[in-house]
């Protein structure tokens, strides 16, 4: 079986390629990074740090590189049997063209072999939205065939995998944690699902995608925000300080009380959940940039994201958000200089004051009372004055 993965950063080579690569399936990255196409594309293999209480490295074989702006990707699409991204959500409709020219090709060749597509980022449903974008890019009279021909699986991934220094200073390493978890939406294959140790096939994608979005993710983003308000530039160290661990737990469970209800998840083991996210956030061997968590701050205040989501989840179930409504004003306080989005933020906010940047941004209606919540405790950050 042959893979075409988009994306050979931390997520595709320390989490996706490396099952792929694992289960024996062949496993070619596409990337814009030349250094890294060229580097896979001579050695055929890198490490992979596997780090936790028991540390192992592991070194992932038999894969091979091409830039993905090549024509050489048209070919792949055209023969693989697996095509995977892990690019972020803002590069899907960039390389939507390029996957229905290959599809274009594949049906030029008359290969009527099943071709699964996966879009492996955080969003929700992203290779439905993904499959728009291809199918946007392709002439009409193929969007039946390809219907019947090419499977597009939503997913959702879990691994937490920062850009890590290699001491050798090798590029292609790779350090990752030891949990990961990779859920497919089973109902979208297109013929035999494959068996990937790793990949868990469901029936009840969404539950699991917001589970994880909105209980790692929003915690995530809330550490890292919160994090950046008291100057603290690691995830380890933010979640080790007691305020902001409380503010975050309470954000989680306040997240998990809409999932408890609209999933019907068992509590105790909802909490049990919430309790390893938090252990996972203060892993002692990886190091997590508040930086990298936070970024693009305007993608995670989106209406269905990690942040407003479970949000608008407390106003259907008239359930408590304090926490939720720190967690967005602090991601309103996110400056740096460094993430366009941030700077995107901050002028927005000059321009309209936080109340309307923030309507603006996550969809929410200017008369809703939780906005002059919202203004009120991002007006308190600006000042210094939250403790
Ligand atoms: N790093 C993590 O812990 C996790 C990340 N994710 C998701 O995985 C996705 C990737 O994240 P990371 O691996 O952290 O990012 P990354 O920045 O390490 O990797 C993204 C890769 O995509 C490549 N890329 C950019 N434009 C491209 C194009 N046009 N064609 C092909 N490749 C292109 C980049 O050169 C880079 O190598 C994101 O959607 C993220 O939300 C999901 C779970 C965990
Ligand atoms: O990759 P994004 O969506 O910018 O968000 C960063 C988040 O993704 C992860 O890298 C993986 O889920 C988390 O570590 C973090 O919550």
């Amino acid at each position: 079986m042959q893979a075409l993965h988009f994306g050979a950063g931390n997520i595709g080579r320390g989490f996706i390629g490396k099952l792929l690569s694992d289960a024996g399936i062949q496993v070619t990255f596409a990337d814009v990074n030349q250094q890294i196409i060229d580097a896979i594309a001579t050695r055929h293999q890198y490490p992979v740090n596997v780090v936790g209480e028991q540390s192992t490295t592991e070194i992932v074989k038999n894969v091979d590189g091409i830039n993905s702006t090549s024509n050489e990707v048209i070919d792949y699409i055209a023969k693989v049997d697996l095509v995977t991204t892990a690019v972020g959500p803002q590069v899907l409709a960039r390389i939507a063209p390029s996957i229905a020219q290959g599809i274009v090709e594949r049906h030029k060749q008359g290969n009527t072999k099943p071709l699964n597509i996966i879009a492996c980022e955080n969003m929700v449903r992203g290779t439905s939205q993904f499959k728009q974008e291809i199918f946007n890019a392709l002439p009409q009279q193929l969007h039946h065939w390809v219907n019947n021909h090419i499977g597009f699986v939503d997913s959702a991934v879990d691994r937490i995998v920062p850009p890590a220094t290699s001491k050798t200073g090798d590029i292609l390493e790779v350090t990752v944690e030891t949990f990961s978890e990779w859920i497919v939406d089973e109902t979208q294959f297109v013929g035999i699902i494959p068996t990937i140790k790793g990949m868990q096939p469901v029936d009840n994608l969404m539950a699991f995608v917001e589970r994880k979005l909105f209980t790692l993710n929003t915690g995530h983003a809330i550490t890292a925000y919160l994090g950046f308000y008291h100057g603290i530039g690691t995830i380890r160290d933010a979640i080790l300080n007691e305020k902001i661990r409380l503010i975050v737990r309470g954000a989680m469970e306040e997240s998990g009380l809409v999932l408890i209800k609209r999933y019907n998840f068992d509590e105790q083991k909802h909490m049990a959940y919430i309790e390893k996210i938090l252990n996972r956030f203060e892993n002692p061997y990886l190091h997590d940039d508040t930086s990298r968590v936070g970024r693009q701050p305007m993608r995670k205040l989106g209406a269905g994201d990690r942040l407003i989501k479970p949000l608008l989840g407390t106003f259907e179930y008239q359930v408590k958000n304090t926490n939720l409504l720190i967690g967005i004003a602090a991601a309103l306080n996110y400056r740096n200089s460094d993430d366009e989005q941030a700077v995107e933020l901050a002028k927005l906010i000059t321009e309209k004051g936080v109340k309307h940047a923030f309507c603006q941004i996550a969809g929410i209606d200017v008369n809703n009372s939780i906005v002059k919540q919202i203004e009120e405790i991002y007006t308190t950050m600006q000042n210094r004055q939250f403790t």
